[in-house]
């Protein structure tokens, strides 16, 4: 294969902070942060497949049985071919990715047949943190910490199927979606993406077009703050109207995606004003993400399902349940935003603040002299009022969004120095935690992520493993295969 040809795209995992539930609204935003954890798919044509007809070759050599191979037939279908046991396996997710782009490619690509060839190879990976690592620490007898999982090769087999993997619910999906269609559109050259200078209708475009996928492959339209964090990095999200691509899906649905026009996706994906809002956040620097995956796991549609019937039932206790949320919830982002701005404006006493958080507990920061450390107090609190209203949700709609097993975990790492706050992410349940920790800008030993990763190691109620992943601002963005770390290796 000539890689030099290749190209590699990439789009960061996601953690819902503030806004689960709320942010299925269009009335309410979600505070959701990227991560440094992300999905490549890197793709290349050749010249000669060696076989009959336009050949498209998907691996994820991650997992047992990952591999699929098409025929692109001359009417622009993509036709599976079955595996050396005859059967077709489907992942309805990669197979509706590429026929939905290649057809919208084939469109705006004057060159398409050429940058085809006859043979597109694709290479899907995502770092180890999207997937559990027990299976690969306990082949090697190793236990379930950072050190272990660093020790760990980059994109190291999961041992097992895509249908039978452990997920840690960084959104594998949605970013595994993002980053396929949009090195799809870069290689066909139907957009652009260069790091910090993208043509914002090109990336509107891939937002809109993984999107529609994404939900297409659910069978559902969720918020869609998965996808949109995989598109923009962190930032506080507003939904998009489903009725933009309702007309659209049902479409599919009823005649398959293989006869839908390319134009008619473009009408929707592109011609189409999107309403979603997006309004970038960053954590404000020395603020560190810490994530777990706690092995217990929750089914979310179940939890969206109770939620949402409860809310469905009690239109007006729900409603001054969610107008109290969002207010603590865009507490959090303000304050968090207005805390990034006063880093920037005056770094001496803001380096003074971290070092002062970093040494005590929150309960203490609400009183202090500086005002930046009462801001961090502030967050604080309202992420505390956050917990209690996701709590009297739980109660009222009986779904456990925190449950008390998570409750006593979560109180006993907010005790801790340097924890701005920590609760569980997205729809909640007993699958995840997240923490964000301020370490000592003096000390660059870590010392506060080492006690806050001590209490997990040692928590018997449940089992808690943690993540390597931490935060990034940066969104899709493309990159050179010879840059990622343990990538070139699958060609
Ligand atoms: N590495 C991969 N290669 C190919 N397909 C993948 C890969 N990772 C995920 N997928 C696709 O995404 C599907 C998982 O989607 P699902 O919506 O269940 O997970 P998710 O909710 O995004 O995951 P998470 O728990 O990480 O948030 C898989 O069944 C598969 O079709
Ligand atoms: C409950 C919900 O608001 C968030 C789910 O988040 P997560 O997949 O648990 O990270 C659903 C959604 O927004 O699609």
């Amino acid at each position: 294969m000539n890689t030099s040809a290749t190209t590699v795209v990439s789009a960061p995992g996601k953690v819902l902070i503030c806004g689960g539930y709320l942010v299925l609204d269009s009335a309410y935003s979600g505070l959701v942060v990227g991560t440094d954890s992300r999905f490549y798919s890197a793709v290349t044509s050749s010249k000669r497949s060696g076989k009959e007809g336009r050949r498209v070759v998907v691996n994820s050599p991650q997992f047992d049985g990952g591999r699929w191979e098409y025929i692109l037939d001359n009417e622009g279908r993509l036709v599976p071919i079955p595996g050396a046991d005859n059967k077709i396996d489907r992942n309805k997710y990669v197979q509706y990715a590429l026929q939905l782009t290649l057809s919208v490619a084939a469109n705006l690509d004057q060159d398409f047949d050429a940058h085809f060839g006859e043979l597109l190879e694709i290479v899907i990976v995502g770092h180890n943190d999207f997937y559990s690592q027990r299976p690969q620490l306990d082949s090697k007898n190793l236990p379930v910490t950072t050190a272990s999982l660093k020790s760990l090769t980059p994109f190291c087999p999961t041992l097992t199927t895509i249908a039978n993997v452990h997920k840690t619910g960084l959104g594998s999906s949605a970013a595994m979606i993002t980053s396929l269609v949009a090195s799809l559109l870069v290689h066909f050259q139907a957009i652009s993406i260069q790091t910090g200078s993208s043509d914002e209708k090109d990336i509107q475009f891939t937002h809109n077009m993984a999107q529609f996928v994404h939900c297409l492959a659910q069978g559902k339209v969720g918020s869609g703050f998965d996808v949109s964090s995989a598109i923009f990095g962190s930032h506080l999200y507003r939904r998009f109207d489903p009725e933009l691509i309702s007309g659209l899906m049902a479409r599919c649905e009823s005649v398959g995606i293989e006869r839908v026009t390319a134009n008619e996706i473009l009408e929707v994906v592109r011609d189409k004003m999107w309403d979603s809002q997006v309004q970038r956040v960053q954590l404000p620097p020395g603020v560190r993400l810490m994530l777990a995956d706690v092995d217990a796991g929750s089914s979310t549609p179940k939890l969206v399902s109770g939620v949402l019937g409860w809310r469905k039932a009690n239109p007006n206790e729900a409603d001054s349940l969610w107008k109290e949320l969002d207010k603590e919830n865009m507490a959090v982002a303000n304050t968090l935003m207005k805390i990034s701005q006063v880093a920037l404006e005056n770094e001496v006493a803001y380096q003074a603040a971290l070092a002062v958080c970093s040494t005590s507990v929150s309960s203490a920061w609400s009183t202090s002299d500086s005002e930046i450390v009462r801001l961090f107090g502030k967050v604080n609190a309202c992420f505390s009022n956050v917990r209690s209203l996701l709590r009297k949700m739980s109660q009222l709609a009986k779904v456990p969004i925190e449950p008390e097993s998570q409750t006593r975990l979560l109180d006993t790492i907010s005790q801790l120095a340097g924890v701005v706050m920590s609760g569980v992410p997205g729809a909640g349940g007993f699958d995840a935690i997240f923490t964000l920790v301020i370490e000592n800008p003096a000390s660059k030993d870590g010392t506060n992520a080492a006690a806050v990763e001590n209490i997990w190691k040692h928590w018997t109620e449940s089992n808690v493993g943690p993540l390597l992943a931490g935060a990034s601002n940066g969104g899709v963005e493309c990159v050179k295969l010879e840059d990622v770390d343990g990538l070139s290796r699958f060609f």
